[in-house]
């Protein structure tokens, strides 16, 4: 799938940076995109994005120092300058893109108020699916970070065409700082999403046998609202059947994962059989192991099964009993399933689960939210009163 990023704020701008970064490593072209901010030194922070391709907007209003956590200050810039922003993403070139995927935390001010407002245009202007992959703010980051998640992700489900969840409280370690955890879950992000959006991609293997196009990814999205992603790998049989101890074996190696002790032993398999139990079991665990975004899976309307690796261990039937073993656990019906032969040391497995019904975290934003708004409304009330009780009505002050 060829995709062109946008990386909103700081947050955006750093995994678009990684994944343009992870598409030049891998000698493919498969990624393109840009980085928009209002702060100057975090434009200046991104390592691979060539400087014509960082944006600065704002600069009337914040004069280059970044909107503070404001999100209203965020989507206002956005407004403002999106003939600009637009002309930025016409000049890197979209008439082969099959979608835009608009990366931003949600719980700041530039991304957070800038995606929607970015995605609400680029869905006016283009035919492409538009995409928001947002990251939620940990509940230790204050309840300002979670206040501004919630405003903008309803939002978002309104403008995107589907929004694709990363929840950094779900992902960060007992006893570990958000901030100190950052570039480990930004690996985990490009990881999963770098696998999931280039299935379909020809190199040297040519396509899979049960070949994922973009437009089933497309349709997978199809129904909108919020998406989660489970992801998981197992070392794969090496040639000559022993293992290898580089990490990842391969140039394509670190696109799947690298060596990782905690990961399942590998077990010396060769029998088709073995191998579509392989792949089963990959898929269980991608679905039942942490996900992106937590949430319960059995709301999922419709899935996506992707299998990665070597083409000697990708199996048509293992693939096919995994999606059938996924269509018995969502509520929808709709699976779309296939492989992506790759040079790895390691098999992978992504399920994509669309357009999720419930999710705790989602939950918690939304309540924070009414509450906020409930505060609002009581304090203007108290306000008003206190006036009267003055004297002063406030209709005529
Ligand atoms: N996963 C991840 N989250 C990040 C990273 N940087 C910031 N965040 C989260 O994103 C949210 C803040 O978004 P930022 O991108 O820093 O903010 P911004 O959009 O630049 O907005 P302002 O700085 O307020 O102008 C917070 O919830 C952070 O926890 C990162 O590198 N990785």
């Amino acid at each position: 799938m060829r995709v062109f990023f946008i990386g909103f704020g700081q947050a955006g701008g750093k995994i678009v940076d990684m994944f343009l970064a992870q598409d030049k490593k891998l000698g493919s072209t498969s990624f393109r995109g840009i980085v928009i901010n209002t702060a100057r030194t975090d434009l200046m922070g991104v390592k691979y994005i060539p400087m014509e391709d960082r944006l600065l907007i704002g600069q009337t209003m914040v004069k280059g120092h970044g909107v503070g956590t404001d999100n209203v200050t965020g989507a206002k810039v956005a407004a403002d300058e999106i003939d600009t922003i637009i002309n930025a993403i016409d000049k890197r070139g979209t008439h082969d893109v099959d979608a835009f995927v608009v990366c931003a935390g949600l719980g700041g001010g530039t991304g957070s108020g800038g995606a929607p407002v970015l995605c609400r245009h680029l869905k006016r202007i283009y035919r492409e699916p538009v995409y928001a992959l947002g990251i939620i703010p940990a509940p230790e980051e204050g309840r300002l970070y979670s206040l501004n998640a919630a405003r903008s992700l309803s939002t978002l489900v309104n403008e995107a065409d589907n929004v694709i969840v990363f929840d950094n409280s779900a992902w960060k370690n007992d006893g570990e700082s958000v901030k100190s955890a950052f570039d480990r879950l930004n690996e985990e992000i490009v990881r999963r999403f770098g696998v999931l959006f280039r299935a379909g991609e020809v190199n040297k293997f040519g396509v899979g046998e049960m070949v994922v196009d973009s437009s089933e990814i497309i349709n997978t999205l199809r129904g909108g609202g919020i998406s989660s992603v489970g992801y998981a790998i197992s070392e794969a049989i090496p040639k000559g059947g022993r293992s290898s101890s580089k990490s990842g074996g391969g140039l394509l190696g670190g696109l799947l994962g690298k060596k990782d002790k905690r990961q399942e032993p590998h077990i010396d398999i060769t029998s088709s059989e073995d191998k579509s139990a392989k792949i089963i079991g990959l898929v269980r665990r991608a679905m039942l192991g942490r996900l992106t975004l937590p949430c319960d899976y059995s709301t999922a309307e419709r899935a996506l099964v992707l299998v990665a690796g070597p083409p000697t261990e990708l199996d048509r039937k293992g693939v096919e009993k995994s999606k059938s073993w996924v269509e018995e656990n969502i509520a929808g019906v709709e699976v779309r399933g296939g492989d992506y032969p790759v040079d790895s040391g390691y098999v992978a497995a992504v399920v994509l689960l669309a357009t999720i019904g419930n999710a705790p975290r989602i939950r918690e934003l939304m309540e924070l939210a009414k509450e906020a708004k409930e505060e609002v409304v009581r304090s203007r009330e108290r306000a008003t009163s206190s006036m009267f009780e003055d004297g002063i009505d406030p209709l005529f002050e």
